[in-house]
């Protein structure tokens, strides 16, 4: 029988796989493959480098790490942004919400404008702002200079579980209706974020993302890695919250300042219901 899941296309997940036909070798899709590339890089928060593990000492500790190093800009890493108590909290609190099937054996739940990728186009219709529960993580944002005049204009929340196989392919995050920071509170489980290039095909850089940390991705992290998340990364349940903002052409001076001001101003009463089965507000991976 067909199993029921939510993927599509070359999308799969534990429960679909065996039903699926296989992509012959030459589709041209850059798929994760359990072996890899072979230059794995480990991303070190406080040199902002990766760094190649080399033998048993793989990378050492900071400052003392050994071995070969690239440049890794554009990630600033929030360690225990939430206390254990406040995840506890998020989690009841984000359980009373029903989730919604999505790809690769994720679920999820989006608040945030209906958006057209492929005309370009917003509709705010279905946009009531960001759920209540979030205020308190929005406030303690302002806190942070890296998050400096950040306003989030949406929040998806994502569900990962082994059970499911649950993963994310490679992507960018569209450019056109997200700004230049996009934020995750990584709940419930480490994982780890894998930043691929499609001009560099041997390389591979691993952000560790330890439980409770906020992790935002801007810069080159951002504009030339696309992020993804193995299925053997994600060990138990995982909770993401990822917050995004608007870019300029929406912000006061751009194109759509209108828009944005709108879009702001709902996401901002912390009013919000999550949008339906039919309503993703993004493109998924
Ligand atoms: O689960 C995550 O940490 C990342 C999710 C993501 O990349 C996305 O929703 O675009
Ligand atoms: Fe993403």
């Amino acid at each position: 029988m067909e199993p029921k899941c939510a993927c599509k296309g070359i999308r799969t997940c534990l429960a679909c796989e065996n039903f699926k036909p296989k992509e012959p070798p030459c589709s041209g899709v850059h798929k994760f493959n359990e072996q890899g590339p072979q230059k794995k890089y480990i991303y070190c928060d406080s040199c902002k480098k990766a760094w190649l593990p080399s033998g048993e000492e793989g990378i050492g500790q900071h400052p003392n790490h050994i071995g070969q190093s690239i440049e890794f800009l554009g990630i600033e890493m929030i360690r225990d942004f939430v206390t254990e108590e406040e995840e506890v909290w998020l989690r009841e609190e984000v359980d009373k919400t029903p989730w919604v099937d999505s790809q690769s054996g994720r679920r999820k739940q989006d608040y945030g404008p209906k958006v057209n990728f492929k005309k370009r186009k917003l509709r705010m219709s279905v946009f009531s702002g960001m759920p209540s529960l979030s205020r308190m993580l929005v406030d303690r944002m302002s806190l942070h200079s890296v998050l400096d005049g950040f306003i989030p204009v949406e929040l998806c929340n994502l569900e990962y579980t082994p059970e499911r196989g649950s993963s994310i392919d490679p992507h960018f995050d569209d450019f056109w209706i997200w700004g230049d920071r996009l934020v995750t509170l990584n709940l419930l489980s480490d994982t780890v974020h894998t930043m691929t290039m499609d001009s560099l095909p041997d390389v591979e850089v691993a952000v560790v993302l330890p439980q409770r940390s906020l992790i935002v991705v801007g810069g080159d992290a951002r504009y030339k890695w696309k992020h993804g998340i193995h299925r053997f990364d994600i060990t138990s349940r995982r909770l993401a919250m990822t917050f995004r903002e608007l870019p300029s052409a929406y912000l006061t001076g751009g194109e759509h300042a209108d828009v944005g001001a709108e879009l702001i101003k709902r996401s901002l009463t912390f009013n919000g219901v999550a949008v339906g089965a039919g309503d993703s507000n993004k493109a998924e991976q």
